[in-house]
């Protein structure tokens, strides 16, 4: 089943496919506003300073503006009461102007981030967290698509040919990437494995995979001798870690050197997935402005 032993540096260009996604949104963006008079809007909320954070939404704000869309970001302090943040969404939720809303995660510890995606309405809800969402997903409904999942499954198809009937392990099960990764495999017709923390051997289920998602945020965890020869690994990871020389840089939770001597096919960090989680954010927003702008348009 797995793909021949690749030489080292059969690198997935997350960047190049991204960048391929975001003009062609741009494209649709221009093609809706000519036959509505509208533009998708995306409301951004920051809750405190993380600065990671920081430079996503920015990130987000400015792609949203270069991919033709309106961008509403909204700032708010660290100590913002859950109620506070429940009210600006509904708010949102009411305002024509706005197609997508996304409220960056981390939140901080007094605000539920379940409480907070719930309170998104299912048509707005860009990041596909929400209950609807995620239970239209789990029963292959047509639905917003949480973006970094999505972008690894539109990294994983211009990979590979054909996924039915591949063994897929994906290692974490977290809400944002694991569980509906994991959805998004099954669709594809793969045999889904996940792995999690209470997972007795996961180093030998990874062994078993034709394609391996690594989404745990523990960086250096999954070693060459976790990858089967031949498989398509594709790293969720992004941890900014010290170097020698008193500065700092990106990993990813695969230890990338050994992993490219073993993998056919491995996306960098960075340069892999995230780049597609924004791009992801873009065609998602498109999407959701279609449900109201264009309803036939429809959602994939
Ligand atoms: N509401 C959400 N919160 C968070 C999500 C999400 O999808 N929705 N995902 C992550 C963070 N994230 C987007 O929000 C994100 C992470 C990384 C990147 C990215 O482009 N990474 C670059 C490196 C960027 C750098 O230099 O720091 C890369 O990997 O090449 C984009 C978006 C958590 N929160």
């Amino acid at each position: 089943m797995t793909q021949a032993r690749a030489e080292p540096g059969n690198l997935i260009d997350g960047k190049a496919i991204a960048r391929r996604l975001t003009d062609r949104v741009k494209i649709e963006v221009e093609a809706l506003r000519e036959k509505t008079g509208q533009l998708p809007g995306l409301a951004v909320v920051l809750v405190g300073n993380d600065p990671a954070s920081e430079v996503y939404v920015r990130n987000k704000a400015l792609q949203t503006h270069r991919a033709g869309m309106r961008s509403f970001m909204h700032m708010l302090p660290e100590t913002t009461p859950q109620d506070e943040l429940l009210g600006l969404i509904a708010r949102l939720n009411g305002d024509p102007q706005i197609h997508g809303i996304l409220v960056q995660l981390p939140l901080p510890k007094q605000i539920d981030p379940a409480v907070v995606t719930n309170a998104i309405v299912p048509h707005k809800d860009v990041d596909g967290l929400g209950e609807v969402n995620a239970g239209r997903l789990s029963l292959g409904i047509p639905g917003l698509v949480p973006c970094t999942p999505l972008g690894c499954l539109i990294l994983l198809r211009e990979t590979l040919p054909q996924m039915r009937g591949l063994h897929a392990v994906v290692i974490g099960a977290s809400n944002l990437v694991g569980k509906p990764m994991a959805q998004l495999l099954l669709r594809e017709g793969c045999t889904v494995s996940i792995a999690h923390i209470d997972t007795r051997d996961p180093a030998g289920l990874a062994r078993e995979g034709d394609i391996l998602v690594v989404a745990t945020g523990r960086s250096g965890l999954v070693r060459g001798d976790w990858i089967r020869p031949g498989a398509t690994v594709i790293d969720v990871g992004i941890t900014r870690v010290p170097t020698h020389d008193g500065k700092t840089k990106l990993v990813g939770d695969v230890v990338f050197e050994e992993a490219r001597q073993v993998a056919a096919h491995i996306t960098p960090v960075p340069g892999g997935v995230g780049p597609m989680t924004i791009a992801c954010l873009l065609h998602n927003t498109l999407q959701a402005a279609r449900l109201t702008l264009d309803p036939q348009g429809g959602l994939a």
